[in-house]
C-alpha cells in the first residue's frame, strides 16, 4: 500500500512540476519568480499540495468558484481576484476565513426561525425561508430542474423567490450568503469595469438587471445586500418570459451605503463607506453602463430599486441611447394603469371612464410619480387634455397633501400634480379623503399600514355610487398600506383590491373576494422580451402604454365577476408573450422593430405571437454531446 502510495505521490509531483514549467513566462508567474517548492515536504498522496502557491491552481474565473478545493468564496484577496479572473464575480469586500466560519456557525447553531409576530407583520414565515434556501440550493446545482419546478408551481413559488421573501433575503443577505450569483461592480472598480465584464463566464447576455441597493423595496438602503432583488427579477425574466437562464445577469453596483448598521456589521460584504454622490456617482454609473453595453450591445438593461434622487435622472440619461428602462418608474406605472383598466372592467365601465375617476396617491417618490403620470397619460389617450387629466390627482407624501405652496421645493415631475388649492398644503390623509372623496386610493409610500381602519371606512363612505378601488402597492408585506382582509372587512366587502405583494383571497358575507397583485412582474418580463426579440434598441412610453392596455383584456369573465383586476399569475407565460407582442406592435408603429420580428409583425398577430412563444426558453435537457446517427439519447 505504502509502495503504491509513493508511486502516486511521484506522479502527482511530476505533474505539478510540469505545471510549473508551463507557467514560466506567464504574467502570473513573473510575480512569484523566486518561489521554490520544498521537494522534501512529506505528503500523503491524496493531500492537496498545501505549500504550492495559488498560481498553480488550474481553474480560473467562474470554474474556480465551483472548485471546492481552491474556492475561497468571499475571501479571495484583491490580487488573486485580478489574476484569477474573478474580479466582479464575488462581493466587493474580501472577508476573512474567520468571518466565513462565524457566518457558517451562526446558522449551524441557530437555525433560521422567524418569530411568529415578525412573520405576521412581514408575511415571511420560517417555512418560507426554508423553501427559499431549498430553491436557492437547487438553482445553484441545476437551473434546468429549478425552472422546471418553478414553472410547474409558479403561483406557489413566486412569493418565495420574489416579494415578500426576497425582502427578507435582502435584509439578511450578508448572513445568508453562500455562493455568488450575478456580478458585483464597486466604486473601487473605477477604470476596470470594461475589463471585468469579460470575467462573466457567458458570451451572450440578453438581459441585465442592476441595482445600486439604495431603495430596496420599501426597506431603504441595503447596499450590496440589494443584489437579492435583481436575482429575483432575472428569475422572473426566465420563468415568466422565457429568457434563457444562462443569458440573464443580475448586478449590484456598490457605491457604498448610508446604512450604518450594515457598515458596522463584520459580515457585510459591500464597501464600508458612505454612498458616493454627485458627479462621481454619475461617472461610475456611466462607466458601468458603457461596460455592459460594449460587451452586450443587444441586451436589455433594467434599472431596479434606485432611490428617487437618482432614478429619473438616470432614466433620462440613457433611455434614448440604449434598451434601458426603469422598472420602478415605468414597469410599476404600466402595471398600475393595467389595474385601473381591470378595475373599470370589474365595475362594468369603459376605459373612457378612467378620466372620471378621482385618484389619491399616497407616496410621491419615483414609483408614485411614475404611476400618476402614466394613469394621466391613459386618461389623455381617451381624449382628455393633459391639464384636465392631471387635475384628477391628489398626492400625499410624508408632509401631507402636496400643493403648489411648496414652490421651489417641488421636483419638476411633481409640479404638474401639485394642487392649486394651497390652503390645503400638508393636509392629513383622512381629511383629504373626506374633502376630495376619491374613488381610487393608491399606496406607494413604503411606510407600512397607512390605510388603517378609519381610512378604509371613510373611503367606503365617500364612494356611495362606485365601489372604492384600493391598491396598497408598497412592498414587501411589512411596508404594504393594508392587507386584503382589512380592506374587504372595513369596506363591507365593497373594495376592489390589489396589492404589491401577494395577499390571500378573502371570505366575507358568504362570498369569496378574489384579490390581485398590483406588481410590475406583470409588465417587465414581457416588455423586456418584446424589446429584445424586436431589437427595438430603445424602450418607449408607447410600448409600456400598450402593454398596460393589453393586460386587462386577458382577465376571464368568471374572474372579473369575482373582482379580479389582473389576469391569473398561473398564466404568466401566456401573459408575458402577449405583452411582448403588444410591445412589438407598438414599436412597429414607431418604426423601430428590426430583424426577424419585423418580418413576423408584417405577417400578422398570429404568426408574431407564435414566433415569440417559440423563442421562449423551456426547461428540458438538451443533448450535450453529439451522438452517432442512430444512437438514442
Ligand atoms: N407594486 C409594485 O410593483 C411596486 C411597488 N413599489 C413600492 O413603492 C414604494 C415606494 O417606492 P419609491 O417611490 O421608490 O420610494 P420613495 O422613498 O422615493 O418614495 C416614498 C414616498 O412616500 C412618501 N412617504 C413616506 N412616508 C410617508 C407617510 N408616512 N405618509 C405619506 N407619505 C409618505 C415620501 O414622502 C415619498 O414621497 C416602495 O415600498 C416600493 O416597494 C415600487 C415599485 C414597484
Ligand atoms: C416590486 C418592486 O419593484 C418594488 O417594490 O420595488
Ligand atoms: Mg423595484
Amino acid at each position: 500500500m505504502a509502495f503504491f502510495g509513493h508511486l502516486a505521490f511521484s506522479a502527482a509531483h511530476k505533474k505539478t512540476a510540469s505545471n510549473l514549467l508551463r507557467c514560466l513566462g506567464s504574467p502570473c508567474f513573473q510575480a512569484y519568480r523566486g518561489y521554490s517548492v520544498d521537494e522534501d515536504t512529506p505528503r500523503t498522496p491524496y493531500e492537496p499540495p498545501a505549500h504550492v502557491p495559488s498560481w498553480v491552481v488550474r481553474s480560473k474565473g467562474d470554474a474556480l468558484l465551483h472548485d471546492a478545493w481552491y474556492n475561497k468564496g468571499s475571501a479571495f484577496p484583491m490580487a488573486e481576484r485580478d489574476r484569477l479572473g474573478i474580479r466582479g464575480l464575488v462581493p466587493p469586500r474580501a472577508v476573512t476565513l474567520d468571518i466565513q466560519a462565524k457566518r457558517f456557525m451562526e446558522e449551524y447553531d441557530h437555525p433560521r426561525i422567524i418569530p411568529p409576530e415578525q412573520a405576521k407583520m412581514g408575511g415571511v414565515t420560517s417555512e418560507m425561508a426554508r423553501k427559499w434556501s431549498l430553491l436557492q440550493a437547487l438553482q445553484d446545482r441545476n437551473e434546468t430542474l429549478f425552472y422546471r419546478v418553478l414553472l410547474d408551481h409558479f403561483v406557489e413559488m413566486a412569493p418565495i423567490i420574489y416579494t415578500p421573501t426576497v425582502g427578507w433575503v435582502c435584509l439578511n443577505y450578508h448572513r445568508l450568503y453562500r455562493r455568488p450569483r450575478g456580478m458585483f461592480f464597486s466604486a473601487e472598480d473605477k477604470g476596470e469595469m470594461a475589463a471585468m465584464a469579460w470575467n462573466w463566464p457567458q458570451m451572450n447576455v440578453s438581459a441585465i438587471v442592476v441595482t445600486d441597493g439604495s431603495r430596496i423595496l420599501g426597506l431603504g438602503d441595503l447596499g450590496v445586500n440589494g443584489l437579492g432583488i435583481p436575482v429575483g427579477k432575472v428569475d422572473l425574466y426566465c420563468a415568466a418570459a422565457g429568457f434563457t437562464p444562462s443569458r440573464v445577469l443580475p448586478v449590484v453596483l456598490d457605491v457604498g451605503t448610508n446604512n450604518e448598521e450594515l457598515r458596522n456589521d463584520p459580515m457585510y460584504l459591500g464597501l464600508k463607506r458612505p454612498r458616493i454622490s454627485g458627479q462621481e456617482y454619475y461617472e461610475l454609473v456611466d462607466e458601468f453602463v458603457s461596460a455592459m453595453m460594449a460587451r452586450w450591445p443587444n441586451a436589455v438593461l433594467q434599472f431596479e430599486d434606485f432611490s428617487t434622487n437618482h432614478a429619473l435622472t438616470l432614466l433620462e440619461r440613457y433611455r434614448n441611447h440604449y434598451m434601458v428602462f426603469n422598472d420602478d418608474i415605468q414597469g410599476t406605472a404600466a402595471s398600475a394603469l393595467a389595474g385601473m383598466y381591470g378595475a373599470l372592467r370589474v365595475l362594468g365601465l369603459r376605459p373612457a371612464d378612467l378620466a372620471k375617476q378621482r385618484i389619491l396617491c399616497v407616496g410621491a417618490g419615483s414609483a408614485g410619480m411614475g404611476v400618476v403620470k402614466m394613469i394621466s397619460m391613459g386618461m389623455q389617450t381617451q381624449g382628455v387634455s393633459e391639464e384636465v387629466a392631471n387635475s384628477n390627482f391628489w398626492l400625499c407624501d410624508h408632509q401631507g397633501l402636496v400643493s403648489q405652496a411648496r414652490n421651489d421645493d417641488l421636483a419638476d415631475h411633481v409640479k404638474p400634480f401639485a394642487r392649486k388649492e394651497t390652503q390645503f398644503e400638508g393636509q392629513g390623509l383622512l381629511d383629504v379623503i373626506k374633502r376630495v372623496r376619491p374613488t381610487i386610493l393608491l399606496g406607494l409610500a413604503g411606510a407600512g399600514r397607512l390605510f388603517n381602519e378609519s381610512v378604509l371606512r371613510t373611503m367606503n363612505e365617500v364612494c356611495p355610487d362606485q365601489r372604492p378601488i384600493i391598491f396598497p402597492m408598497s412592498n414587501p408585506i411589512s411596508k404594504m398600506e393594508c392587507t386584503s382582509e382589512e380592506a374587504i372587512k372595513f369596506t363591507d366587502g365593497r373594495a376592489i383590491f390589489a396589492s404589491g405583494s401577494p395577499q390571500p383571497d378573502v371570505p366575507h358575507g358568504g362570498k369569496m373576494y378574489r384579490v390581485g397583485q398590483a406588481n410590475n412582474m406583470y409588465i417587465f418580463p414581457g416588455v423586456a422580451l418584446g424589446a429584445y426579440v424586436g431589437e427595438t434598441r430603445i424602450i418607449t412610453d408607447l410600448m409600456l402604454m400598450k402593454a398596460a392596455e393589453a393586460l386587462p383584456q386577458m382577465i376571464n369573465e368568471e374572474d372579473l365577476k369575482a373582482g379580479l383586476v389582473y389576469p391569473r399569475l398561473s398564466d404568466i407565460r401566456e401573459i408575458s408573450a402577449k405583452v411582448a407582442m403588444e410591445v412589438i406592435k407598438a414599436a412597429g408603429t414607431q418604426g423601430i422593430v428590426r430583424g426577424k420580428a419585423k418580418e413576423k409583425l408584417e405577417r400578422g398577430e398570429e404568426i408574431l405571437l407564435k414566433w415569440i412563444k417559440g423563442n421562449m426558453y423551456q426547461p428540458h435537457y438538451a443533448s450535450l454531446v453529439q451522438l452517432p446517427v442512430g444512437v438514442a439519447e
